[in-house]
């Protein structure tokens, strides 16, 4: 269903933006037409999806509040997919991560 193209336009295009619709507000939970189901739809729908999600959204803001994130020097990141034994990127991700020194402490 995720590379259907009658159900996303483009399926295989890295389009992010296209769960910008509707003021950012995504149905991930089947109510309105299964479409992309991450915990499942109906009757035995992840119980804890909100929670999950909420875990989610701050452990990435704590990621980029904290640190700052730049590719090591010659690693430069490339989103390409390369099949292997499953998907990967086309260089494997390298990260270099130091402290913020500029964030507001509240
Ligand atoms: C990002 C995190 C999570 C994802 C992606 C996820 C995804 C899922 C999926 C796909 C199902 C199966 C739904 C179905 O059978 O249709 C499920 C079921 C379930 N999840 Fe999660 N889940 C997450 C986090 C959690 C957390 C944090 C908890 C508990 C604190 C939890 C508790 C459960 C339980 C109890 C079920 C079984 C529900 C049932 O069979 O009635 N999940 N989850």
């Amino acid at each position: 269903m995720g590379l259907d193209p009658k159900v996303w336009e483009d399926p295989m295009e890295f389009k992010p933006e296209r769960f910008l619709v509707n003021n950012g507000v995504f149905d991930i939970t089947g109510r309105k037409g299964i479409k992309m189901m991450p915990f499942g739809a109906g009757k035995r729908m992840c119980p804890a999806y909100t929670l999950g999600l909420l875990h989610l959204e701050y452990s990435v803001a704590n990621l980029i509040w904290y640190f700052n994130w730049t590719p090591p020097d010659g690693h430069d990141v490339d989103l390409t997919e390369k099949a292997e034994f499953t998907i990967v990127m086309m260089n494997p991700l390298q990260a270099k991560i130091s402290a913020r020194t500029d964030k507001i402490t509240t």
